[in-house]
């Protein structure tokens, strides 16, 4: 957990073959003993090997690389500090656009791989489309070709390239014996993990922090994570202290992926879209290529105050779909929270004004949750963990499923637009044939979502003002597209359950007992789990057990309860009140997302975007 919690840092590797990579820790995967970095350079050999051994350094960076943990021969985490542009480096004669919003591509594209023995898969940008490597973040097939040591050749003469750039200072002190942030991997993963978590405490104590012991404390780093190695009930510990999750978000820098929030998100289709008009299709173009957020497209800007829920006997739905057990636990969820809340449709006098000042009065400290995640990250996990604390959670899942039941608008539109076929004989959606259509085709998904989504939203919206109705003063969202929708700017807190893409995969396999394949194409449908973690103000770390989870979500309830406080009640009692509070939140979150978004730009290190 311990190395984990670098996912987001600069980091400079240098494999066995003396070839320093600088990129973003992406993923760490014990099962295949790898490394994952993402928006990598390759500084080539520096001066580590003697002139006739030379590698130079390669300009474009590379989506993403990943390491074979064994050949890895040192690891550090990069001071961002100097923040140079490549420009100013003597080395550089000249360098491709700082690569943006650049997730994972696929695996399976062609590609040129690096020298270094190091490397078991890489991706060049410039070979992936925009679109398809933001669609295509985890590989449905194996890697292709072999490395080739000509193509690596940049056109940086050797002589000059081996001027190492002062932005490589880490690099530098591990040629000459080890400066503080470098330790070496000599031969495991588990090496590279121990060496980072040591660096992490060094790194906290040296700050004057405390080194925060937490569960299994740093022991964590040590001990083999995740692929089934449980803890026994009894080893648990629930800190009696706060856990300090800023700090431990802090772990997860947002800034150092480089990829602004306003610039990733795929906005959705509208209704429009779905039926083809030109018109629509032109729209449909433009949030292809649209990097920045649009209003327009985002999930509250297009509620309607009207409700189109479904009907009471909707409930229930086939629940199965490939995935049984975990729906017939949504919906006894659903049953408890209709037990506890009542039926939907029985507030209609707020509208959206309300429904965001009824929680921004303490919006910022809790109010509206959005619980977010990659696909089979463990959301619903941590869903139920919350309700057995107490919390109402609003789960979209179980709303989608709602919504298409049969006699629905939503399900005539499908009908309509993907014909009788993906009807089973008693009329209900015949969903694992659906999802095999949907994800493996954009466009069709794109049009499946135009039209689900605008009545999940309204079901959501009237779900939440119930809530809000019956006093919680805490409501989560579980929106597996909440970053992908732009739901993320309403709610007060993002909190983002984190796995590695490779660990994520493991477990949707396991889970829907599919292929690889069918899979990836699942995990490819959703902006990358690295790149969601940008968006979040807290991370469920959900690599390691379930009692690993349990306790952080233990910690995590005790702490939207304490910052809940007591001032919600205004807010309720006074709803204009929390209209205006609701604005203030709404206006300092805005403000803080710009201030962020230029402190990015200030600040930022090209190598890195
Ligand atoms: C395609 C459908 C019929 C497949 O149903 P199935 O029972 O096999 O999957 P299920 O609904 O349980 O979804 C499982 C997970 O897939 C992911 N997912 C579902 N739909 C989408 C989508 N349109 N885009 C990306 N990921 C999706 C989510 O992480 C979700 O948690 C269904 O997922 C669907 O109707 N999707 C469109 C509605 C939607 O976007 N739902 C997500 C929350 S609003
Ligand atoms: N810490 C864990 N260790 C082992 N298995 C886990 C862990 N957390 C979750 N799982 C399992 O992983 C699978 C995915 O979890 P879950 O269904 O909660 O994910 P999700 O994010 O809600 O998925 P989806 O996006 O499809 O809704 C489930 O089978 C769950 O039991």
């Amino acid at each position: 957990m311990a190395a984990l919690s670098f996912i987001g840092k600069p980091i400079s590797l240098i494999s066995h073959s003396d070839v320093r990579y600088r990129g973003i820790l992406a993923g760490i995967d014990p099962a295949a003993s790898t490394i994952q970095l993402s928006n990598v350079y390759s500084m080539g050999t520096e001066s580590r090997r003697p002139p006739d051994k030379f590698i130079p350094p390669v300009q474009e960076p590379y989506t993403y690389i990943i390491f074979r943990a064994s050949e890895v021969k040192d690891l550090a985490v990069d001071d961002p500090t100097p923040r140079r542009n490549v420009h100013d480096d003597p080395a550089v004669l000249g360098a491709s656009a700082p690569q943006m919003n650049t997730p994972y591509p696929p695996y399976g594209s062609p590609s040129y791989q690096p020298q270094a023995a190091a490397v078991v898969q890489q991706q060049s940008p410039a070979q992936v489309p925009a679109q398809q490597s933001r669609q295509q973040p985890y590989p449905a097939r194996q890697p292709a070709a072999q490395p080739s040591v000509s193509q690596q050749s940049g056109s940086v003469p050797a002589q000059q390239a081996q001027a190492a750039p002062a932005a490589t200072r880490s690099a530098a002190g591990s040629r000459n014996g080890r400066n503080s942030s470098v330790h070496t991997a000599t031969a495991s993963l588990e090496t590279v993990e121990r060496a980072l978590g040591d660096l992490r405490v060094s790194n906290a104590t040296a700050n004057g922090a405390p080194v925060h012991q937490r569960g299994s404390g740093n022991a964590g780093g040590r001990r083999g994570r995740g692929q089934g190695q449980e803890i026994k009930a009894g080893d648990l510990r629930v800190p009696s202290t706060d856990f300090d999750f800023q700090s431990s978000n802090a772990r997860f820098d947002k800034a150092a992926l480089g990829v602004s929030p306003r610039g990733t998100p795929k906005s959705e289709v509208s209704e429009e879209e779905a039926t083809g008009s030109s018109e629509a299709k032109e729209k449909a173009k433009e949030a292809d290529g649209e990097t920045a957020y649009n209003p327009k497209k985002s999930f509250f800007d297009s509620l309607s105050s009207g409700s189109n829920g479904p009907s009471a006997d909707a409930r229930g739905g086939r629940g199965g779909g490939r995935r049984g057990g975990g729906r017939n636990r949504r919906e006894e969820e659903r049953e408890r929270n209709v037990a506890t809340f009542g039926e939907p449709g029985g507030v209609g006098l707020m509208g959206p004004g309300a429904y965001v000042g009824g929680w921004g009065g303490y919006g910022r400290r809790g109010g509206v949750v959005g619980l977010t995640g990659g696909i089979a990250t463990g959301k619903s996990t941590v869903s139920s963990l919350l309700r057995s604390h107490n919390l109402p959670v609003v789960d979209a899942d179980l709303i989608a499923r709602e919504v298409v039941q049969p006699g629905t608008p939503a399900l005539a539109q499908i009908v309509k637009h993907f014909g009788e076929d993906v009807l089973l004989p008693d009329g209900t959606l015949d969903r694992p044939k659906l999802g095999t259509i949907v994800f493996n085709d954009e466009a069709k998904r794109r049009r499946l979502n135009a039209i689900v989504h605008p009545a999940v939203r309204r079901e959501m919206f009237w779900s939440v003002l119930r809530h809000w109705w019956r006093g919680e003063r805490i409501c989560i969202l579980d929106v597996p597209l909440l970053v992908e929708g732009g739901l993320w700017k309403f709610v007060g807190k993002v909190v983002v359950v984190y796995c590695s893409a490779e660990i994520e995969l493991q477990r949707l396999m396991k889970r829907d007992n599919s292929s690889r394949a069918e899979a990836a194409a699942r995990l490819n449908a959703q902006l990358p789990i690295a790149e969601k973690l940008q968006y979040a103000d807290l991370v469920i770390d959900n690599s390691g057990t379930l009692q690993e989870l349990e306790s952080q979500v233990v910690l995590f309830v005790q702490k939207l309860y304490r910052e809940a406080g007591w001032s919600w009640r205004i807010s309720w009692l006074f709803p204009p009140w929390g209209l205006l509070s609701a604005v203030w939140t709404l206006g300092w979150r805005a403000v803080r997302r710009s201030q962020k978004a230029s402190a990015r730009r200030g600040s930022r290190v090209p190598d890195f975007e």
